[in-house]
């Protein structure tokens, strides 16, 4: 359905490149593109969103140039970008009437649809400004769907909100995704976990894997080790391992989660790895969980 073909884009004449020679070819369900801050993802998003031209490659919906042709993205297109603001003085309904005018759309029926499809129909006639962040993010999503969009480009959208708004907010995307091509990026992984249906990772502009989240649990089976060791031994030993998770105890213990291929020590037992472990196994990520 949408096709990225050598997709790159240059700030600097050419010097560097932050999106470099990405080529994709997307269908419906939810992308989780991962990348460490700085890796090229607003970038990319943006030229999804035709908001910035390519510097070279290709991009194709559906057959159709939308580099030359951009007018025949934004028809197809919700785009919330990372810092959707909203106006201070409207409400919720007044906000999506200004940009369903704005998008031309005119049926007014759609705009409740939309603030029940995001559980802020009770909210309506309430002050945009007043809500929370998790509740901002939702009204952005029925801004971005009001053109009943094919392609939905979601830029960070949970940073800052609560662990419930979280949840909420990807059980949103998860079900838009069921019949659209969702594309979120972030770099928290866990925020992707549970809903994407592929993972893209973008290292330096470059994209280093796009694969299914089982794949990738599957590939790093076997290379997370879990044990429990005395502190002065494993302050000792540590160094020489790529260590996911630690935690002392009471009695001067470590439990510990290690990445590698082999026991990092005896008593260790292989344990099936979360997805930002096995991406961590994988050399995709650093240890702090940031994909790099
Ligand atoms: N308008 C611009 N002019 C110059 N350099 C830019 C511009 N936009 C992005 N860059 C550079 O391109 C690279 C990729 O930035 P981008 O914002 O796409 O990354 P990101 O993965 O979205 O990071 P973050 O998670 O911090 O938003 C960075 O080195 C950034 O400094």
């Amino acid at each position: 359905m949408l096709q990225l073909d050598n997709l790159s884009r240059s700030f600097d004449g050419g010097k560097t490149f932050a999106v470099d020679g990405v080529s994709l070819t997307l269908q419906p369900g939810v992308l989780g593109l991962i990348g460490h801050n700085g890796a090229g993802k607003t970038t990319l998003m943006q030229m999804l969103a035709t908001l910035i031209k390519p510097t070279r490659g290709r991009l194709l919906l559906e057959g159709q140039d939308i580099v030359a042709q951009p007018e025949a993205m934004r028809r197809r297109l919700g785009y919330l970008p990372q810092d959707f603001g909203v106006y201070a003085n409207l409400t919720a309904l007044e906000l999506l009437q200004y940009f369903a005018a704005l998008k031309g759309v005119r049926d007014p029926a759609r705009l409740r649809r939309l603030l029940e499809q995001v559980n802020l129909h009770e909210h309506a006639h309430r002050q945009a400004a007043s809500f929370s962040g998790g509740m901002r993010q939702r009204l952005g999503i029925a801004q971005a769907l009001l053109n009943d969009p094919d392609v939905l480009v979601v830029d960070e959208p949970t940073a800052g909100l609560d662990p419930e708004e979280r949840l909420r907010f990807r059980q949103l995307l998860s079900e838009i995704g069921f019949r659209k091509l969702v594309i979120v990026s972030t770099h928290i992984v866990s925020d992707v976990e549970n809903m994407a249906t592929h993972l893209a990772i973008l290292n330096r502009g470059r994209l280093s894997a796009y694969e299914t989240p089982d794949t990738l649990l599957q590939r790093a089976s076997g290379q997370v080790w879990a044990g429990e060791l005395d502190a002065a031994d494993y302050e000792a030993r540590r160094g020489a391992w790529q260590v996911l998770h630690a935690q002392r105890d009471r009695q001067g213990s470590v439990r510990v989660r290690v990445a590698q291929a082999h026991a990092p020590f005896e008593g260790a037992q292989t344990s099936p790895p979360s997805l930002e472990e096995a991406l961590m196994a994988l050399r995709y990520a650093r240890p702090e969980g940031v994909a790099a």
